[in-house]
């Protein structure tokens, strides 16, 4: 699914109303009826107190609009008309006159301060301030209203954007914003949803799609995606009966060090998971027991040294290898770092201390074969590009870095970002019980196994990182967030793949 701009969704706005013959305010009615929808089925007729604060824009218009619905359904709605300037859209208008038909309680007008109502918790609130026509941070008595509505803890559900929400920029410091509980938005996510720094204000997420222009959405370019099921699906290859293992393809999987064997066995275990038709690792002589019991199906090399790696074999081929979990950073595993890549022509995938010795010995990266997955977290993303300011910087400086260096960045986090060159593919599978101690080392022989079994390295990591993300979440269904280990995201990746053809089952929540 793409992601789309601000300004493309006014341009979708517009070209649907000329293509579809309807007038704004016919669209309006349509998406704020849908907004009104979502709100009725979920609070079925209770007696809650809705405070809706409209702005005096289109967003304000949807509320109205919604206001006017909730009024006919016999809920209890008071309206504020949040009144920060005196140019009133048409459609906004039009709605104001519409609601004054339908009831003798009119729109409150707030122009400052001293028209502020009172806030209960229980109430509902309704944020129809700003949607995607905010243009400069919301400042004086509108800011103090924002910090109200948020500091009073009711639930607030927000209309397309939660109000002072950029869509493609981060707020200041202490910008007033909105901290919905929900947010529906309209048409196409967001990316500002997605981003660490702001999917907090958005809540839980839900799109409506307001019926826009097929023709323009499929046509408009993004180079922003929201991985969805219907992607990966298209990525997907079967398996054909008439095979062998030597099809899948053979991993190697080099990493480990004493006391931290686990994170190679993790890897592995993923990747045989994940299908990769054969797999070794090459580990320092401590693990050979380790592993050939915790994983009979592995093969073991073992390097010289007892306790950390310190070499590479030149003469193994694989299909792919994966490098750094557990590894160190100690000058002999720099050292097995520099021997793989002076000598293998493999496709590499590069996590964890593999990372981080990068990261400390610049002159690798341009000895990293075009394509090569990284796969960083944020600590060692840092470690590699440097500070950045906000997330928007963040990716300039991951775009460049991938365009510079010719490597494909897996961005993990809550949605983990796959960056290549200039394209991004958000994630949107997965939970918090993944937020445990190995789950990356998983995601690493996820993505190595794919692109050992003939994926190109793109692809890999974009179905990789959401199959890991959907094994997550099957893990987390039978074992809450907390009971979640990486291994129950390693073992779970074949029920992940046969998920995917499920007809019945949706896309993850966002
Ligand atoms: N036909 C359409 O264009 C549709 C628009 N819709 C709604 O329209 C919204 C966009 O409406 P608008 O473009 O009117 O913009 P908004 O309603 O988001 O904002 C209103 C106006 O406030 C002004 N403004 C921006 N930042 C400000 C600030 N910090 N302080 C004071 N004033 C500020 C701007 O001039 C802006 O146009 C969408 O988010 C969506 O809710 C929906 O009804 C769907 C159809
Ligand atoms: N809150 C979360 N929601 C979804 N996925 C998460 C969350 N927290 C962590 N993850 C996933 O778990 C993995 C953690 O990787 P990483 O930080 O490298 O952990 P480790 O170093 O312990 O293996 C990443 O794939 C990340 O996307
Ligand atoms: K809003």
């Amino acid at each position: 699914m793409k992601i789309l701009s601000a300004e493309q969704l006014s341009e979708a706005d517009k070209i649907s109303i000329e293509k579809q013959k309807i007038t704004s305010v016919e669209l309006m009615e349509r998406a704020a009826t849908l907004v009104f929808n979502e709100i009725h089925k979920r609070l079925q007729a209770a007696p809650i107190p809705i405070k809706i604060f409209c702005g005096i824009g289109n967003n304000g218009g949807d509320g109205l609009v919604v206001a006017r619905h909730l009024i006919q359904h016999g809920y209890q709605v008071t309206v504020f008309v949040v009144n920060y300037s005196d140019k009133r859209s048409d459609d906004f208008l039009s709605n104001y006159e519409r609601l004054k038909e339908i009831t003798n309680d009119w729109p409150h007008l707030i122009k400052g301060e001293a028209d502020f109502p009172m806030i209960d918790t229980g109430d509902f609130l309704i944020d129809a301030m700003f949607g995607i026509g905010l243009n400069r941070p919301i400042e004086g008595w509108v800011a103090r209203l924002v910090n109200l509505m948020n500091e009073s803890r009711a639930f607030t559900l927000s209309v397309d954007m939660p109000s002072g929400l950029f869509s493609d920029k981060t707020p200041g410091k202490d910008a007033a914003v909105i901290k919905a509980d929900y947010t529906l938005s309209f048409q196409a996510p967001k990316l500002v949803f997605f981003l660490p720094g702001t999917m907090d204000y958005a809540g839980d997420l839900q799109i409506i799609d307001i019926g826009l222009d097929r023709e323009f959405l499929a046509g408009v370019s993004s180079k922003i995606f929201l991985t969805d099921r219907d992607t990966v699906l298209a990525l997907y290859k079967h398996r054909k009966k008439n095979s062998h293992k030597g099809d899948y393809g053979h991993a190697l999987i080099a990493g480990g060090s004493y006391g931290k064997m686990g994170s190679v066995l993790l890897t592995a275990t993923a990747a045989l998971r994940t299908g990769t038709g054969l797999c070794s690792l090459y580990i320092p002589k401590c693990g050979y027991e380790i592993i050939q019991t915790g994983l009979p199906e592995a093969m073991v090399i073992t390097d010289p040294e007892n306790e950390l790696l310190s070499d590479f074999p030149a003469d193994f081929e694989a299909d792919v290898v994966c490098f750094g979990m557990g590894a160190g950073t100690q000058e002999k595993s720099v050292n097995a770092l520099k021997k793989l890549l002076e000598s293998s022509n493999s496709p590499l995938v590069i996590d964890a201390d593999g990372l981080n010795i990068i990261s400390a010995n610049k002159e690798f990266l341009s000895m990293l074969p075009e394509n090569s997955v990284l796969t960083p977290h944020p600590g060692e993303l840092k470690r590699l590009i440097g500070e950045w300011k906000d997330d928007f910087h963040k990716l300039q400086l991951v775009k460049d870095f991938s365009k510079k260096y010719k490597v494909i960045i897996v961005l993990k986090g809550a949605h983990t970002f796959t960056i290549n060159r200039d394209e991004i593919f958000i994630n949107n599978s997965g939970n918090p019980g993944m937020a445990t101690a190995g789950s990356g080392d998983v995601l690493s022989g996820v993505i190595t196994s794919l692109i050992g079994q003939a994926y190109e390295p793109i692809s890999a990591a974009v179905l990789g990182v959401f199959i890991h993300g959907l094994s997550g979440d099957i893990a987390s269904e039978d074992l809450g967030y907390e009971g979640v280990i990486a291994g129950d995201i390693a073992r779970n990746m074949g029920r992940a793949i046969k998920e995917l053809f499920r007809s019945e089952i949706k896309d993850p929540e966002y």
